[in-house]
């Protein structure tokens, strides 16, 4: 295997672990959106999505990626919020 297709299986590992903590971290955003719909809240929680971006920011330990990962929990947030409407849609 040359060096290329080395790191790319290398990539491939490390988007299965993604995607298996992706699915944990929907199953809890569905459990959210249950409660929400239960108790008339709003999806959005700006306060919520601010204090997870300073988290975000004071915990990657690469000072060099702290944009990309702030780039990347705001689109899985978006994704989750995306994810809530389509629940709350298909309640009504
Ligand atoms: C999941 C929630 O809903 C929204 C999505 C968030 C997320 O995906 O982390 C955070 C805050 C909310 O804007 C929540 O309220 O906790």
């Amino acid at each position: 295997m040359n060096e290329l297709e080395n790191l790319r299986c290398r990539i491939d590992a490390i988007d299965k672990e993604l995607i298996a903590v992706f699915e944990k971290r929907m199953a809890t955003v569905h459990d959210i959106a249950k409660y929400k719909i239960a108790n008339n809240l709003p999806i959005l929680n700006q306060g919520r999505e601010e204090a997870i971006i300073s988290k975000v920011s004071e915990s990657i330990k690469n000072k060099e990626y702290t944009d990309s990962a702030i780039d990347f929990i705001k689109d899985i947030m978006k994704i989750s919020k995306k994810y809530q409407e389509k629940l709350i849609l298909e309640q009504k």
